[in-house]
């Protein structure tokens, strides 16, 4: 499909005084604009509280001084914004919200195209998919596409619930899953490192590969969503989504086209090789873990079972390491380890492909470590890729030793690159679904994750908490890959920029 480069619309945000909103939403809509890539737009801000169209668009200049950077023309920006006072769940109000909506694709004549952007919690998403149809607001001239929030569903049965709910109103092309993960610059250079290079796919499979790591690290604990996060834990925020996309698009086949369509089933097809880990099994090839209090940045921070709305006896992990198996042609045997965590030592998000060692390496010495040639795919903070080869040492012999190619993004770019939620917003408005998750991704995830939250939720790990704040997980994360003649790279001595 062909996708407008400036396109129009009218962007209506549930959820516009929340923190989504203002810290992501508000600054990626001004960068858009700011680079000229919107046409005509305006914006309609919904939430209970009762603000005037002038202290919402007050609101809206903060959160872009605060979380962007904001130039002069940001006055005419933020006159683009309104503010409906509404109740999701209070049917009456959508009928006003519909006559706003009406007004204002008159006055900045926006041909009849809508983008409703789900920012609250997803126990509304249903209901207020259903109401949008019910009273006419997606009976429109132009387009309408829904943009909701992750997590869609807590388990396969309530992703399931809600989906029917939301297809009342909308098709499946029309809405658009997001996966923050898919926005991020480097997530997106994986397929382009793999299908652009003749010197990575030829190798880019069992022969070669002998393990693939992917690392998604946060320093900071559960903060104010200890409530949320209760009832999640790190598997169904981290693993279900951004872990499962990041590994579906390292393992994909070359589509065939650069398609939403050829791409997204691509990815289905590794999710539905993906070997189910059931029962007994997950103690196998799964690793939960809960930080305990430890020292952060040189200060004292507490335990997860003493944040705020945590059980003080709760079960819920809040790092999660994994092997995962995909049972096809190209990976068999080839495990895939996965490993994300709260407050662990460093903020960071890394891909580590380690290929097999040479069938006789001429260099060998039995004193000196053996040193494999890895590709390092830097995701975040610093955006690049590290390929880890050997060479001669200067001088005299010919002793091998290790070097490092590094390319780090923004040194060639010379600019940050767009913030994720930008990317995604614009694809949204553009009609591009590509780095949005289709429903077949987010059901075989779901079924996935689920055989293993079964398991967790009903055994309570009497090791928790397993792990001290600042450190880099349980260690029986580190026996995982240890038990198959591995170990996990580390993530914070092989940064880019350093390199
Ligand atoms: N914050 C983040 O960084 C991220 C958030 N998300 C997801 O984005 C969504 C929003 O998160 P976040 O912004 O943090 O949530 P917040 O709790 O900060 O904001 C919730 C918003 O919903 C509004 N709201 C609540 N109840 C109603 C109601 N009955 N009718 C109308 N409006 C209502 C609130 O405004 P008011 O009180 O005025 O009604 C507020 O604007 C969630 O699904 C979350 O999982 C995903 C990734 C990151
Ligand atoms: O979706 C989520 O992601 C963030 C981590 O995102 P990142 O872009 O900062 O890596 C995580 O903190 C949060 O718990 C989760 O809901």
């Amino acid at each position: 499909m062909a996708h407008t480069e400036k396109p129009t619309a009218l962007i209506m945000i549930f959820g516009a005084t929340g923190d989504l909103a203002n810290r992501k939403l508000f600054p990626s809509l001004y960068n858009l604009y700011a680079k000229g890539k919107l046409d005509k737009f305006a914006v309609v801000g919904v939430a209970r509280r009762s603000l005037s169209n002038e202290e919402f668009q007050l609101k809206v200049k903060e959160s872009v001084t605060e979380h962007g950077e904001a130039e002069a023309n940001i006055d005419d920006f933020v006159s683009k914004f309104y503010y409906h006072s509404h109740d999701v769940t209070d049917s009456s109000s959508y009928i006003a919200l519909g006559k706003l909506a009406e007004e204002l694709d008159g006055h900045y004549g926006l041909d009849g195209n809508r983008i409703f952007y789900l920012a609250m919690a997803p126990e509304f998403f249903g209901t207020i998919a259903e109401h949008l149809k019910k009273d006419n607001l997606t009976n429109v001239s132009g387009f309408k596409r829904l943009v909701i929030e992750k997590p869609f569903g807590h388990d396969l049965e309530s992703a399931k619930v809600l989906n029917k709910q939301i297809r009342t109103a909308f098709s499946e092309d029309e809405i658009y899953r997001i996966d923050h993960y898919l926005g991020k610059e480097m997530v997106q250079n994986i397929e382009v490192i793999r299908f652009a290079n003749a010197m990575f796919e030829p190798l880019w499979n069992n022969r070669y590969i002998s393990n693939i790591q992917v690392t998604s690290s946060e320093t900071l604990g559960v903060e104010e969503r200890g409530r949320y996060y209760e009832k999640s834990g790190a598997l169904r925020d981290m693993v279900q989504n951004h872990m499962l996309q990041m590994v579906s698009l390292l393992a994909m086949e070359p589509p065939i086209k650069l398609t939403t369509d050829e791409i997204r089933s691509e990815k289905v097809r590794v999710f539905r090789a993906l070997r189910p880990i059931t029962g007994e099994e997950v103690n196998d090839y799964f690793v939960r873990g809960q930080y305990g209090k430890g020292m952060m940045s040189e200060k004292d921070v507490p335990a997860y079972r003493q944040e705020e709305m945590v059980d003080p006896d709760s079960n819920t992990e809040t790092f999660v390491a994994g092997k995962l198996m995909i049972d096809n042609f190209r990976w068999a045997g080839v495990p895939f380890y996965i490993r994300t965590g709260k407050r662990m030592k460093a903020k960071s998000t890394k891909i580590v492909i380690q290929f097999k060692d040479i069938p006789m390496d001429l260099y060998y010495k039995p004193e000196k470590t053996v040193n494999p040639n890895l590709l390092v795919i830097h995701i975040q903070p610093e955006e690049g890729i590290t390929l880890h080869l050997n060479a001669k040492k200067s001088g005299q012999g010919t002793e091998a030793t290790p070097v490092k190619l590094n390319y780090a993004n923004k040194g060639i770019d010379g600019l940050n690159t767009p913030e994720a939620y930008e990317k995604l917003l614009y694809d949204s408005l553009r009609g591009d679904a590509t780095n949005f998750t289709h429903w077949d991704e987010v059901a075989l995830s779901w079924s996935f994750v689920d055989n293993i939250s079964e398991v967790w939720e009903n055994t309570k790990e009497p090791s928790f908490p397993n792990y001290e704040s600042g450190s880099m997980g349980p260690d029986a994360a580190d026996k995982l890959l240890e038990k198959d003649g591995f170990f996990w790279w580390p993530i914070t001595e092989i940064d880019v920029e350093k390199c």
